[in-house]
């Protein structure tokens, strides 16, 4: 029944959305009862059986009623327009529901392009739509709607953010992020839905919603190009594991189990030693990648003699410089790998061209004999020999003269030296490689055999990534496109970006650049005091403005004792609703736990491997990142900042993961930069 905009206390209208959900439900349940019955015994062999019977189980799956979540979050009244395709009303929810025996729409999902209208629609366009409700659920039942009239005649917008979606932001929070479907704004929908080939990069302040955005895109894509991304794979990349065990579970709530999750160390392989930032960042330079590729193929060398093949009586001999002309030909114009196998090919070619001339008629079977045979093999060792990335990147880094003949021109004198060390390892079977010395072997792979590329690829925190790190994402999306999330002024690494046109270049896509400013995770007071840090950071940013003003979420407090002070502000915060953060510099988690621990207040120390479950977290400044907690306290932010050369961005970061409340305890003085301006 369509509706008027209506007072959200109406009895009536609330009982009549709550029979649709009621009906929403049965459909649904009998969707499932449907999918149960279906049979996989049409399939023709065993293996389509099973194939098949694993698909239905899916379907079943992703059919089930979860209590806890609403089946639809929106509903769409059409305007009057004569002639218009839309339906009455529609329901946006989570997936589609349908009643069976009309095939009549009850639920649409929110990816479809109709529902697009649910997140667009406005005022100054209503896309042939009269009203929008959004509404209000608590475990699972149906309490309250917020009616937007979208023909001008209403009071919102304007009049400041929906109840409903506040609501929603200050929900108290404990354990994994949730999905944020039913409350996308207009231009985070604008990103969600940019199209496949498209490769968009979002520059956004803390709290904006990227990590949300990335995700429910990821959702979006798989919907909208289900086979295509099926074949071809959709990764999203971040960068920790308590990252990504906290954003793991808002896919498979969006009904997608199908899109894998890493960190840039589980692609390119875990970093098994350490080195001085200065030299990570330089291998972390753009210009490695000419050094690696010169490094390699001076691997391919001048052949010292012929090529002499022996077929029963007769010999047939390849002089050097035509064996140099035949590895000059194929130089730089393949692969290093698929170049070997073409050099052997080529010269058992030049040697059947021989035979031939004697009047003998052999054929391609000769040719892959003669491939194969010793004497080719040896001149194929001598002149292009097999090697691995390991192999040449341990000999880059352990002999002078290579480094220096293929550095040359690209790297200085004291570059060159910094990349030697003191003591490398015998050989690259006992090298500790480090992070960015990954990212180096991933380059030499691909220049050795091609990297396979997926579909669509999603890198969260991207300005912390060096080039050659980027440059590795790449050719993992190069046949298809990304979606690149990150925060200039949050760049804690040696090698952070300072532009996202830099970022793109070396991803090797093209891509527009959209910024995210309306901050939904931390109050204005609280945006407002990290803020202050921006023009230290990151000048020409613009300043993050927050969806809600957060009067008295802030305080700043100088104490005496602040092991004390904290295990104080702990308690406090404990007794209100949510979770609770203790951020501190790395070197004194240990002490601030064990002064929880004296305390009696029961906590977690979050680690590089897992986000933490319980209620209070105690948490090294380093983790801190794309992480929230309703109440966060931050102990000694000089400390803080003094830990590491990009320290005020790491505290740019660590003051802005609250939700509700934030706590700044000091004994020393707080750094210059943050005193009022
Ligand atoms: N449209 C929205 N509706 C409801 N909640 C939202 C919306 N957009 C973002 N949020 C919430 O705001 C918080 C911050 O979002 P998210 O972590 O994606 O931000 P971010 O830009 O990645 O932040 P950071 O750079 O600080 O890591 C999350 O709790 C998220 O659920």
């Amino acid at each position: 029944m369509p509706a008027e905009s209506a007072d959200p206390s109406e009895p009536a209208v609330l009982a009549a959305e709550r029979a649709h959900l009621a009906e929403s439900r049965a459909a649904l349940r009998r969707m499932r009862e449907h999918a149960e019955g279906l049979s996989a015994d049409v399939a023709a062999d065993w293996v389509s059986k099973q194939f098949l019977e694993s698909l239905l189980d899916q379907r079943v799956e992703a059919l089930a009623d979860h209590p806890d979540t609403p089946l639809f979050f929106g509903r769409m009244d059409r305007g009057g327009a004569a002639g218009s395709d839309l339906p009455a009303v529609m329901y946006v929810g989570r997936r589609h529901v349908h009643d069976g025996d009309e095939g009549r729409p009850l639920v649409l999902d929110w990816r479809a392009p109709v529902s697009r209208a649910f997140y667009q629609a406005g005022p100054a366009d209503p896309m042939g739509w009269r009203l929008r409700r959004r509404f209000g659920f608590q475990a699972g039942e149906l309490t309250a709607f917020e009616d937007e009239p979208l023909d001008g005649g209403g009071t919102r917008p304007g009049t400041g953010p929906s109840r409903i979606l506040t609501d929603e932001i200050e929900r108290p929070r404990t354990g994994p992020m949730r999905d944020i479907v039913a409350t996308i704004q207009p231009e985070q929908d604008v990103i969600v839905r940019a199209d496949l080939p498209r490769s968009v990069c979002v520059q956004g302040a803390p709290g904006t919603g990227k990590t949300a955005v990335g995700l429910h895109r990821a959702a979006y894509l798989l919907f909208t190009h289900r086979e295509r991304l099926s074949r071809s794979g959709v990764l999203i990349v971040g960068p920790n594991r308590a990252f990504l065990a906290y954003i793991a579970a808002v896919l498979p709530a969006l009904g997608e189990v199908r899109v894998e999750q890493a960190t840039i160390d589980d692609l390119l392989g875990p970093p098994l030693g350490d080195e001085p930032a200065d030299v990570a960042a330089l291998k972390g330079d753009a210009r490695m990648a000419g050094v690696l590729r010169r490094a390699l193929w001076l691997h391919v060398r001048k052949p010292e003699e012929g090529l002499v093949v022996t077929r029963g009586a007769a010999r047939y001999r390849l002089a050097d410089h035509e064996i140099r002309e035949i590895a000059a030909a194929l130089r730089g114009t393949t692969r290093y790998g698929s170049g070997r196998a073409a050099f052997a090919q080529r010269l058992a070619h030049q040697i059947l061209v021989r035979m031939e001339r004697r009047g003998e008629a052999p054929d391609d079977r000769v040719q892959d004999q003669v491939a194969r045979s010793r004497p080719v093999k040896q001149v194929l060792d001598a002149v292009w020999p097999k090697v691995s990335a390991e192999q040449v990147l341990h000999r880059l880094l352990s002999d002078a003269d290579l480094l220096s003949r293929a550095a040359k021109g690209v790297l200085d004198e004291d570059e060159q030296a910094a990349l030697l060390p003191a003591r490398p390892a015998r050989s690259h079977r006992s090298a500790r490689w480090t992070a960015a010395d990954r990212a180096l072997l991933d380059e030499l792979n691909d220049l050795i055999e091609r990297t396979t590329s997926l579909g669509h690829l999603v890198v969260d925190e991207a300005q912390d990534l060096s080039a050659m790190q980027l440059r590795a994402l790449g050719r993992r999306c190069a046949t298809g496109s990304a979606t690149v999330l990150g925060d200039l002024a949050q760049g804690t690494t040696a090698w952070s970006a300072r532009t996202w046109k830099e970022v793109l270049a070396h991803l090797g896509q093209d891509g527009e650049v959209t910024e995210l400013t309306l901050g939904f995770r931390v109050p204005g007071t609280v945006l407002d005091f990290a803020a202050r840090l921006l023009p230290h950071v990151a000048p020409g940013l613009e300043r993050p403005r927050s969806l809600r003003p957060g009067a008295g979420a802030l305080t700043v407090r100088r104490v005496d004792d602040l092991a004390a002070a904290t295990v104080e502000a702990a308690r406090a915060a404990l007794a209100r609703p949510g979770s609770v953060g203790l951020i501190v510099p790395d070197a004194r988690a240990g002490a601030h736990a064990a002064a929880l621990e004296a305390a009696g207040l029961e906590h977690e120390v979050l680690g590089p491997e897992s986000p933490g479950t319980g209620r209070l977290l105690v948490i090294p400044a380093t983790l801190a990142k794309g992480l929230e907690y309703d109440h966060v306290i931050v102990a000694e932010p000089a400390a803080i900042a003094a830990a590491e050369a990009r320290g005020l961005a790491r505290l740019y970061v660590v003051l802005t993961r609250a939700v509700t409340t934030l706590a700044v305890l000091h004994e020393d003085d707080l750094p210059a930069e943050l005193a009022e301006p």
